[in-house]
């Protein structure tokens, strides 16, 4: 009997786009503070768009449940980007002159369409654990670049406040909470079997996505 796999087999699979992504120019630009502002502020008015996305892919996952159990497992992530973390997006964005109105009337760039309507099309084709695959990058991802940044010191950092949130500890505690949740839905997932390449095959492109969405951002100049 072979090994279940677990989220870290998911992230072992596609270890180069794993480390380009957590480790991409733009994070290391964010880290020491030489981001062009008019490459933050692209990525800023990207994501509110992509936040919108994750909120439907959400509300896909209580589509996909087949329990009760499982609803009330990804129904928190419907309420708390809808009525709360897209709110604090906005709220963040004034500080850098954007305001909702502006966000409203934004033309969605190539690599928000293609990473958030690849992550809907997986959870509409597959089950739950596909859906899963294909979002948890975003959370473990983030949460990654959260701890290497807070161990980075820069004195007048104008993305100082950006790295807080994401090394803070509610962030990290929700990432933790979303890659157990994926380690339960692929708990009976042998790592040799064909389905363990078909969830890691979604996880690799999500992070793939990932990638392009910070490029996105850095072609912005
Ligand atoms: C392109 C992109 N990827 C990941 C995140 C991080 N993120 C997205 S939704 C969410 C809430 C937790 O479920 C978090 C932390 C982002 N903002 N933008």
């Amino acid at each position: 009997m072979t090994r279940k796999a677990t989220y870290q087999d998911l992230i072992e699979y596609c270890k180069t786009d794993w480390q380009q992504y957590i480790e991409h120019d733009f994070v290391k630009k964010l880290a020491d503070g030489s981001l062009s502002m008019a490459c933050f502020k692209h990525y800023l008015q990207q994501d509110y768009l992509f936040l919108k996305h994750y909120a439907r892919a959400y509300a896909l996952a209580v589509y996909k449940s087949p329990t009760l159990d499982l609803m009330r497992k990804s129904l928190p992530g419907v309420t708390s980007l809808v009525l709360e973390e897209i709110s604090l997006h906005i709220d963040y964005c004034k500080d850098w002159g954007l305001n909702e109105a502006d966000l409203e009337a934004l033309d969605e760039d190539v690599a928000t369409v293609a990473y958030t309507r690849y992550v809907l099309d997986k959870g509409m084709q597959g089950e739950l654990a596909d859906l899963y695959a294909a979002l948890v990058p975003c959370a473990i991802g983030y949460a990654h670049i959260g701890q290497n940044l807070s161990k980075i010191q820069t004195i007048n950092n104008p993305y100082q406040s950006w790295i807080d949130i994401y090394a803070g500890e509610d962030y990290q505690k929700v990432a933790q909470q979303q890659a157990d949740f994926l380690d339960q839905l692929i708990s009976e997932v042998s790592i040799d079997s064909q389905r363990f390449n078909q969830l890691a095959d979604a996880f690799k492109t999500a992070t793939r996505m990932e990638i392009a969405f910070w490029q996105q951002g850095l072609n912005q100049q």
